[in-house]
Order: structure tokens, then C-alpha cells, then sequence
């Protein structure tokens, strides 16, 4: 089970504090107007998007995941359809279901839950998804069009950030943003979100000589290392966006497990201009942005382009 730690000083997501970038609020809103946009879709085409989940092995963190993720496509009134493959699965059966899944009109989104055991390669895998279902945004092919700035399925995790990013500043033009850690899932999207906001961007990687001295440049900060508390005060330059992506369960005083980012929030928090706390702030626009990206999928498969959805989330607020 799951707890904030008695001793944190972060505050609750919820309870307005303006440094605070409540992403479980933001994903609420996004999750209403994709069922509100799914109830359209029906009535236009009378078909419901459907999403297929394959999870192969039993990591209890993808487990969590890819149960949050059936529950909250039915929830926004979508079909969900789980796979759960034993560890020892081979990478041609997982191709099969693939391509299965690929040729079945009923599901418009397909993703492969990462981390795959080894003997699977995730490259292989993502770019045997169809372009067009391919929801994660991992694929070659989305990958390629989002480089390029051609219209595609953006990767939920960086488009959750990017949300999140806009919910508090209204143009981010000019501003330094940078990116610790170089990931196909994370950090190498995000980076080419940024640019397309016209920030200018660094993306800091394991080799990078002065990772602390890049970060403390950035107006924007994007951490996404998966080493937990990497980040600590004086990485940050004062009044800095602080965008949180890690997740890692580590012990609590009480016998329990609770989750800490990759930033040291305490240590963060009085230097930051806005904030965003772990849990509740990237991880539920991830399963939002999927949820979003299902419905866009659909669509577009029926010849519908209403991907207007996303720039209804800018905030008053943001300046
Ligand atoms: N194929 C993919 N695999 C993985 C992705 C992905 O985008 N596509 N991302 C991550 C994990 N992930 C989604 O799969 C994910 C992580 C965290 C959350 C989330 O809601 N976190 C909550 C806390 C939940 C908890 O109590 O454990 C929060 O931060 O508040 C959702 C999805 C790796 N794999």
C-alpha cells in the first residue's frame, strides 16, 4: 500500500497552493472532456473506441498501472481489453497478438506496458503497433512525425508534462527549458515538445559533464531519471518550473511503501516557481494523456480530427 510520509513537507494536490501544479485536478478535467468527447463519438458514429492493455510479466508496479489504466477507460466509457502474458513469453508470440490486435476494428489504441522482460525487444515491439493505434506515441513512425512537426500521436508521459507545463505558463517562448535524462519514453519527446513551444532546450543524459550546473540554468526543469531525490536545492535556479516525472517506491517509517520523485521536493519547493509533487502530479496525466490520445485515435480512424481538446486545458492563471 501507498502513503504520503507523516514527515513530508508536501503539500496535498488539492489544496490550492499556487506553487503547487496539481496534476490530478488538470488529469480530472482532461479525463471529463475525453468522456464527453467519447459520448460524441458514439452518437456520430455509433461505435465505442476501444483500447487494448498487454502487460507480459508480473511487475507489481506495471500491475498497478495497467489496472488504473482498464478502470479509468471504462470509467470514460471506452472499451478495455487486457492481456496479461506470462514473464516467459516469447518476442514472436507478443508479435502475434500485435498483429492481431492491429487487424481487429473494435480497438482503436493498443500498448505494450514497459518495462518487457529481456527477451523481448521493446524497439521491435512498439514499431509493430500500426501507426494509427499506436497510442503510446513510441512507434517509429509518431516518433518520426513529432520530430518533423507533422501532426501524430504525441507519447502520453511528455504530453502530460507538456499540459501540465501550460497550465501555468501561457507562452513558454525564449524560455530555457531543460530535460534531465534522455529516454525514448520521457526525455527525448519532451524535448521536442519544448522545442516546438519554441523554448530553447538542453537535454542532460548519463554523460553529461555538469548535469547540476545545466539544470540551474533552466527556467524549466523536466527531471526524468528514475534515481530517486537526484535533484536537490541547488540544482534549481530561483523561480524555475519543476516538473517531476520519477516515481520509485521506498520504504516508510510505518512498514509501508510510499513514492518519491526524482526531485528532493522539501529541499525544491522554497526555490521553485511552481512545483509539481509525486504522487499527484505527473503520473495521473500519463493515464489521462492515454485515455485522450484512444479517443483521438478513434477518431481519426473514422475521419473525425477533433484533437481541439488539449488547448481547452490552458489555465486562466497561466501567465
Ligand atoms: N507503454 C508504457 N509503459 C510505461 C509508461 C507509458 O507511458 N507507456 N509509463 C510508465 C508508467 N505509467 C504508465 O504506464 C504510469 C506511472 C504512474 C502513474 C500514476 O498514476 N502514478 C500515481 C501514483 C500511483 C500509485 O499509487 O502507484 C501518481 O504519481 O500520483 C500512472 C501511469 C512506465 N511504463
Amino acid at each position: 500500500m501507498t502513503t504520503t510520509s507523516p514527515d513530508s513537507k508536501i503539500p496535498k494536490p488539492g489544496t490550492s497552493d499556487p506553487k503547487i501544479i496539481d496534476g490530478r485536478a488538470i488529469a480530472k478535467t482532461l479525463t471529463a472532456r475525453v468522456a464527453e468527447g467519447v459520448r460524441a463519438f458514439h452518437a456520430e458514429t455509433g461505435a465505442t473506441p476501444g483500447l487494448a492493455v498487454v502487460l507480459v510479466g508480473n511487475d507489481p508496479a506495471s500491475e498497478v498501472y495497467v489496472r488504473n489504466k482498464a478502470l479509468q477507460t471504462h470509467r470514460a466509457g471506452m472499451r478495455s481489453f487486457m492481456h496479461m502474458l506470462p514473464e516467459t513469453t516469447g518476442e514472436a508470440e507478443l508479435l502475434d497478438l500485435v498483429a492481431r490486435l492491429n487487424a481487429d476494428p473494435a480497438i482503436h489504441g493498443i500498448l505494450v506496458q514497459l518495462p518487457l522482460p529481456k527477451q523481448i525487444d521493446p524497439v521491435r515491439v512498439t514499431n509493430a503497433i500500426a501507426p494509427e493505434k499506436d497510442v503510446d506515441g513510441l512507434g517509429e513512425v509518431n516518433a518520426g512525425r513529432l520530430a518533423l512537426g507533422i501532426p501524430g500521436i504525441v507519447p502520453c508521459t511528455p504530453l502530460g508534462c507538456l499540459l501540465l507545463l501550460r497550465s501555468v505558463h501561457a507562452d513558454m517562448r525564449g524560455k530555457h527549458a531543460v530535460v534531465i535524462g534522455a529516454s525514448n519514453l520521457v526525455g527525448k519527446p519532451m524535448g521536442q515538445l519544448l522545442l516546438a513551444e519554441n523554448c530553447t532546450v538542453s537535454i542532460a543524459h548519463i554523460d553529461t559533464r555538469d548535469p547540476k550546473g545545466l539544470a540551474r540554468e533552466g527556467d524549466i526543469l523536466v527531471v526524468a531519471t528514475g534515481r530517486r531525490a537526484l535533484v536537490q536545492g541547488d540544482w534549481i535556479r530561483p523561480g524555475a518550473t519543476i516538473i517531476d516525472v520519477g516515481i520509485t517506491r521506498v520504504p516508510a517509517a510505518d512498514g509501508k511503501t510510499r513514492l518519491a520523485g526524482d526531485v528532493d521536493f522539501d529541499a525544491a519547493y522554497p526555490i521553485a516557481g511552481h512545483i509539481t509533487p509525486v504522487p499527484g502530479g505527473v503520473g495521473p496525466m500519463t493515464i489521462a494523456c492515454l485515455l485522450h490520445n484512444t479517443l483521438h485515435a478513434a477518431q481519426l480512424g473514422a475521419g473525425l480530427d477533433r484533437s481541439g481538446l488539449l488547448d481547452d486545458l490552458r489555465s486562466e492563471s497561466a501567465s
